[in-house]
């Protein structure tokens, strides 16, 4: 057996020598820190009387202070002294304790004490989270990776670049004639930062131009690359509801293997109505923070994936939760996974994805060189697959000297309006 990192002891293969099982484990510890290796990353590391320690994520892109002033705030003083065993019990403190309940925030704040709480219990039962969870139902997770151009030839060219990667899926975002931004265009090749300021970033969206040129797109990669690379498209929340309708309707012949935020799900009866009129898979759910953003449409069939995260969601105690849900209507997993979502995230969610028996599809943007240094990691990538590394816990730490190496740098993401002035959904 391993031995758990961050404990001079190993763990014998009778057992003995564990940590963390027959005797509590307190929580001496819980300190955030906060890094930008090229973008802000929020980071929970929780001590304890034993030596082991756990790491979780808390970024929230664009609003990452008001989660360190959460976590430091309201939350860490909480945790010190108590059993770093009792997740569940620590998950419901957190979550029913708080009275105010829900949100982007405060579900950031639980996410990274929850996967730092599971971080430490694999390290000191000596098994990665996988094992934890029930074990692998796969040996690799397959992922899609994020092709983007500034017009159709760009992005067809870019989505055959990620073919020769090895990737299987692939989601394909283009410029739109007569538009200077469009969602998911960015200016590298692999990595796609949009919060790129201090102050937001304003940009034109129309609609109607959108809706007539995406499925012109499509109709190119088809015609290129045949009917074998999944290939995904995200509507990032920008049409109405008939709008999402008409281009699912429209995409229908170009078999996509999912469009993604169709529309604002605040509204879970608008994806009744695009549900109605096309037979696209729709996928939803990387701004959903629990179960209750999603219950209607899962048990109503009404989406075919869905996307919430480990940070975004509470942690696994609660992100479990909701793929079991999903599970027993025939709704699979589909992570979020983008650069914002740090490698503890993505460590922990390959772990996840192993496990998951629902599962559908993992994100995956790579992250830079920068920031793996900061992060070091289990996860391998190939061949259009994460593979879960088998290192107690989620395999992923953080090298706190280089860390501080790399001081918070506030950006915000970017606005939409309307070509007439009014404020869209970016
Ligand atoms: O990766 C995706 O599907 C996204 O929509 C990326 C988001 O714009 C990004 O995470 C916002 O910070
Ligand atoms: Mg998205």
């Amino acid at each position: 057996m391993p031995a758990a990192d961050g404990d001079a002891r190993t763990v014998r293969a009778d057992g003995s020598g564990l940590v963390g099982v027959a005797s509590p484990l307190l929580i001496t510890a819980a300190r955030v820190i906060v890094t930008c290796p090229g973008r802000n990353f929020v980071t929970l590391k929780i001590e304890t009387d034993q030596g082991v320690y756990g790491i979780g994520d808390a970024t929230l892109n664009g609003r990452e202070m008001a989660v360190v002033a959460y976590l430091n705030d309201h939350v860490c003083p909480l945790l010190i002294g108590r059993d770093a065993r009792r997740i569940e019990d620590t998950w419901q403190l957190l979550y029913r304790g708080s009275y105010w309940r829900r949100g982007p925030v405060t579900m950031r704040a639980i996410a990274a004490v929850d996967v730092a709480l599971w971080d430490i219990k694999g390290k000191a039962l000596g098994a990665p989270l996988h094992e934890l969870l029930g074990g692998r139902s796969r040996d690799r997770v397959m992922v899609y990776g994020h092709a983007n151009g500034a017009d159709i030839e760009e992005t067809v060219d870019a989505v055959g670049r990620y073919i020769d990667l090895g990737y299987q899926a692939i989601r394909a975002q283009t410029g739109v004639p007569g538009l200077t931004n469009a969602y998911g265009v960015g200016r590298g090749e692999m990595h796609y930062e949009p919060a790129d300021a201090s102050l937001p970033t304003e940009t034109v969206w129309d609609t109607r131009r959108y809706l007539t040129h995406v499925p012109k797109l499509f109709q190119r990669l088809r015609d290129t690359y045949g009917p074998e690379p999944r290939l995904l498209h995200d509507g990032h929340h920008r049409m109405t509801p008939q709008e999402a309708a008409r281009l699912g309707k429209s995409l229908e012949p170009y078999d996509l293997f999912w469009l993604e935020d169709a529309t604002p799900a605040e509204n879970q009866e608008a994806f009744r109505l695009v549900r109605q009129h096309t037979t696209t898979p729709l996928a939803v759910g990387e701004v959903f923070n629990t179960i209750w953003d999603c219950k209607d449409l899962i048990q109503e069939q009404l989406i075919d994936y869905i996307r919430t995260t480990i940070v975004g969601a509470g942690g696994l105690t609660h992100l479990r939760r909701i793929a079991d849900f999903a599970a027993v209507w025939g709704v699979r997993t589909g992570c979020h996974g983008a650069t914002d979502l740090s490698p503890v995230t993505l460590g922990a969610a390959v772990h996840f994805d192993a496990w998951v028996p629902n599962f559908g599809i993992q994100e995956y943007m790579r992250h830079t060189e920068a920031t793996d240094a900061v992060f070091p990691h289990d996860y391998r990538f190939g061949a259009g697959f994460l593979i879960p590394g088998d290192r107690p816990g989620h395999g992923v730490d953080i090298d706190e000297a280089l860390a501080a190496r790399y001081p918070y740098d506030p950006r915000q993401l970017p606005i939409a309006r309307l070509t007439d002035g009014t404020l869209w959904n970016w």
